[in-house]
């Protein structure tokens, strides 16, 4: 990220079900507005455990929100290379707690490891689709922190980190398992618009302030790394807010 763009801002609520209510509630006036515009926004999803309980807020919601689902493209900023029915794959995790109870059509999927050779070719595919449909210029990205400040499948001091020539990369030796991994790389996370990082609990009140901190390294703490091009906001409970 090398061009000026603006400072994230911080929203912090009382809890994660707070939180998650907020989040849903902002993102489906985004793709509502974006629809009433003319324009068939493209949101990419996060996997993770405030992510699943924002997904079932968007599910909750969704029948008074006037979206048409039909007309949103959805993206994942990472997946796990395990095979299509498993429990670990953050697509289906999304599907079931929100995208097939809402009708969304358009869902791009990472291949699953039952359907490619290996985390490689996954990554060639999915970064092909992602070329195709925008290059990664999503409406609004939605982003999880891990506690060592992990973003998407970018781990501290992993060489997915300084992949310059693709738009998504293979991950391997993840320290997070599963160890098998694709996700966006900086190269694509960086041409979103709107990037929202949602993080709840004390144990990603380090990851936040250091994400946050006037100074560090994006190789410490990845998600230093990723700002909107014209919003980054974190959306904190009041745990994950603790140590700014
Ligand atoms: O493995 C992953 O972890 C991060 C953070 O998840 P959390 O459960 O600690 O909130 C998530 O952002 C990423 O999409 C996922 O693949």
């Amino acid at each position: 990220m090398t061009d000026e763009r603006p400072a994230p801002l911080v929203e912090v609520k009382p809890d994660a079900d707070a939180l998650a209510t907020a989040v849903a509630g902002e993102l489906l006036n985004r793709i509502a507005d974006a629809q009433a515009a003319g324009h068939v926004p493209h949101i990419g999803l996060t996997g993770g455990t405030i992510a699943e309980v924002v997904h079932k807020e968007v599910a909750r919601m969704a029948p008074a929100s006037g979206v048409d689902w039909g007309a949103v493209h959805f993206w994942f900023g990472d997946e796990r290379f395990v095979p299509s029915d498993s429990p670990d794959r953050n697509a289906g995790q999304a599907r079931a707690a929100f995208l097939d109870e809402v009708g969304a059509t358009r869902v791009h999927e990472v291949p699953a490891a039952d359907q490619v050779a290996d985390a490689e070719a996954a990554a060639a595919s999915y970064s092909e689709e992602v070329r195709a449909e925008g290059g990664g210029a999503f409406d609004v990205l939605m982003l999880g922190i891990g506690p060592d400040g992990h973003v998407a499948s970018l781990f501290p001091g992993h060489p997915g980190l300084d992949v310059t020539d693709a738009l998504a990369a293979a991950v391997h030796d993840s320290p997070k398992p599963p160890p098998e991994r694709v996700t966006l790389t900086f190269e694509a996370l960086d041409r979103a618009h709107t990037v929202w990082f949602l993080a709840s609990g004390e144990g990603k009140a380090e990851a936040v302030a250091r994400a946050l901190a006037d100074d560090g390294s994006v190789a410490e703490t990845p998600a230093r790394g990723v700002r909107g091009l014209t919003e980054t906001t974190w959306f904190l409970d009041h745990d994950a807010a603790s140590r700014l």
